[in-house]
Parts: C-alpha cells; structure tokens; sequence
C-alpha cells in the first residue's frame, strides 16, 4: 500500500495508485413502491404476474401446491383480462401505468424539497418492487453517484409483510452481493402520523367541497391480505383499522356513516372482512342513494383504485339502486401527498443532513 498519501489528499480524492476508485459521500433516498406491467398485452402481464404472484411474502401457499396452480391457471386466464383492465386506466401519452407516472412525480418533487433545505449533497430516485426501474439497479445507480448512506421509503401508510416488507428484502438482496455496503435506514410505516391523516382528511374535504352532491356514506377501502396473515401476527389489519379510526375523528362522523372495508379479494380463501364489493353492494340494497369512496392505503393511484373502485365499485352500487357515487383520489402528488412524503423523508435524513 502507498502510506504517501495523507488524510487531505484522500479527502480531495487523491489515491493511493493500488486503491481503485470509489466515490463516497453522498446520500441517497430510494422511494419504493409496488410496481406495474410494462404493457397491457399478454405477455407484458403475465411476466408481471408471475414475478409478483411468485413473490413468498405475496403468496404464502407451500410451493408445491402453488406453482400448477399459478403457471396452470393464473398465468394463462389472468393476463388477458387483467390486461384490458390496464389498457382502460393506462398514461398514453407515457405508455406506462399510472402507478410509475405518479411515483416517478413524487421522486422529482422529493428531490426538489430536499435540494431546498440540503443543497446538492442528496440524490433521490425510485424503484418497483416488482417489474420496472428495478431495485437492484437504482441501487446500484445510488452507489456509482457516491451515496454511501440511502434511505429506503416504501411508500405504504400501512405496514404488511406482503409490500413494505418484500421491498425491504428486495433491496437488501442487492446488498448481498456488495463487499462496501452503504449504511442503509428504511422509512417506518406512517399509518397514525399526524401529518398524513390531515393531509388525508384536508384532501378529502377539498373533494368532497367540489362534489354537486353529499354523501351519506363515506367507505374508506384498504387493499385486502388473506385473514391468514393477520392471524400470524401482520399489524396490516390493525394498521389500517387505526388510519380509519382517526380519519373518522377528524371528520366528527358515526362509524355506520364513515365505513371501512377491504378490496381486491383473490383466491378462495378468506381475505379480511368487511369486503368492498359486498359493502358498496350492501349500502345500495339498504337505500343508500349518494356515497364516496376513499383509499387512503395507496400513496398513489393504480388499477386497484381507478379501475376497481371508481370503475367496478361504482357499477355495483349504481347497478343496486345508487344514484350518486363519487371516487375520491388518492394523495399521489398533490401538495397535500408532497407535504406528507416530504415530512418523512426529511425526518428520517436527521443525523445525516
Ligand atoms: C394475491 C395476493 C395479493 C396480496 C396479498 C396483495 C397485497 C397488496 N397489494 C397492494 C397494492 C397493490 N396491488 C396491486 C395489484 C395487484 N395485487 C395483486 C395481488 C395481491 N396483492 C395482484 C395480482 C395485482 C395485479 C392486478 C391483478 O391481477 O389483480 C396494485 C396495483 C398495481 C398497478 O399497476 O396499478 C397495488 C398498488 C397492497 C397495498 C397490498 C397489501 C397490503
Ligand atoms: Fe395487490
Ligand atoms: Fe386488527
């Protein structure tokens, strides 16, 4: 080793001619979120499918019994239809799902925040847990600008083992490989944080201030795990029952008036109840004329809210006797969602800028 090197020269980069080149210093932030097909045609979704529906912290069936179920079945019935539903809520203009538009938004929005109170010495990028950018690569792509210390957001309120947790491992699967790994932090769950439940209620109330009519009934709906999970002990459930909780608080409303249920059931095995669908059903046949619906589990908004709730939803209840039905967007990168994504990230940099 060249011991002629003194503390300033490596400071200003100079190194030893045996050392190779690495850059240090830097931070990186690394929003992750869920992921999105790469096309709506067969093919584009059924690779998508088959990584996610692959995925053991998604779908915790023994592999035996899973895979001719999955490769059989799902992965030749389901990329079809799937796909059309895609097509109906796809960015054109991007050729990418809405889901990546938004997030790739929040990333740029984050990185300007950031700048404003920390200068240059931040990068913020974002990554899918599953499909397109990848996590290993934006890693990688922190680490080559110089972060030798990154922070992982997995932009989900509410923790469950099958989204925050499977984007943590995602991540940390591409450390495993590394020799020099960076100091790595990971944004906890924000399901009862202050600032995200006004930034929920504030938006909502914009909303609903814009809407020609007023609802009897609000149904704030969380994407469903099956009930299995939360019997092994995921906090998803209680999570999610507690943003409810002080969502309601908030708006002074009766819990027969600002509901709660759970959506996007597959397989045939129980999900968390109530059900979505068998609610909104269930309003319309009880004479319910005008409702909402509200999804404040998704940071942004995707199939599962555009097509299912203000498409699939909305035809259940106004197919029942409704007459009035309006979906309320998800924060995505409003003001109000910047303001929420903006307060984690910058406290979670505390110590660090
Ligand atoms: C089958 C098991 C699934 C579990 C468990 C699950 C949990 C879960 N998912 C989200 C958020 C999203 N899911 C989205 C789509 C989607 N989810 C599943 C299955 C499970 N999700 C599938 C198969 C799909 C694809 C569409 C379909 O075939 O039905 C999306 C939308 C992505 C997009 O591109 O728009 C989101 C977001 C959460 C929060 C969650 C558990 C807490
Ligand atoms: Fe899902
Ligand atoms: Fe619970």
């Amino acid at each position: 080793m060249n011991e002629s090197v003194s503390l300033t020269d490596l400071r200003q980069g100079v190194r030893p001619v045996d050392h190779p080149a690495v850059r240090t210093g830097r931070i990186g932030v690394l929003l992750l979120n869920l992921g999105t097909p790469e096309g709506t045609g067969y093919w584009p979704m059924r690779a998508y499918l088959k990584e996610f529906l692959s995925d053991r912290r998604v779908i915790e069936t023994p592999r035996l019994l899973w895979w001719p179920i999955l490769n059989l079945i799902i992965l030749t019935k389901r990329p079809g239809p799937k796909g059309r539903d895609y097509a109906s809520i796809w960015n054109n203009e991007r050729d990418e799902g809405p889901l990546k538009t938004i997030t790739r938004n929040q990333a740029e929005k984050v990185a300007a925040h950031i700048r404003s109170i920390a200068g240059d010495k931040v990068t913020v990028d974002w990554a899918m847990r599953y499909g397109k950018p990848e996590v290993r690569e934006r890693i990688q792509a922190l680490l080559d600008q110089g972060c030798d210390r990154i922070l992982l957001v997995p932009l989900y309120p509410q923790y469950a083992a099958a989204t925050s947790a499977t984007a943590c491992d995602q991540a940390f699967r591409a450390l495993m490989d590394m020799r020099w790994q960076p100091t790595v932090r990971v944004s906890p769950p924000y399901h009862d944080d202050p600032v995200y439940i006004d930034a929920v209620v504030a938006s909502m109330k914009k909303e609903l201030a814009n809407l020609t009519f007023e609802p009897e009934v609000i149904l704030v709906s969380f994407h469903g795990v099956p009930k299995e999970y939360l019997l092994k002990g995921d906090p998803y459930h209680c999570q999610c029952v507690k943003t409810w909780r002080l969502m309601r608080e908030a708006f002074g409303w009766s819990p027969d008036k600002f509901r709660m249920s759970f959506q996007s059931r597959f397989g045939k095995a129980e999900w968390l109840q109530p059900y979505t669908d068998k609610t909104v059903e269930a309003l319309a046949k009880s004479g319910v004329k005008r409702m909402a619906i509200v999804a404040p589990g998704f940071s942004a908004d995707c199939l599962e809210t555009l097509e299912e709730l203000n498409g699939e939803n909305r035809e259940i209840f106004m197919h029942n006797g409704g007459e009035e039905f309006a979906y309320l967007p998800c924060l995505n990168d409003s003001d109000d969602g910047m303001r929420v994504i903006n307060h984690i990230v910058e406290r979670e940099l505390q110590g660090w800028i």
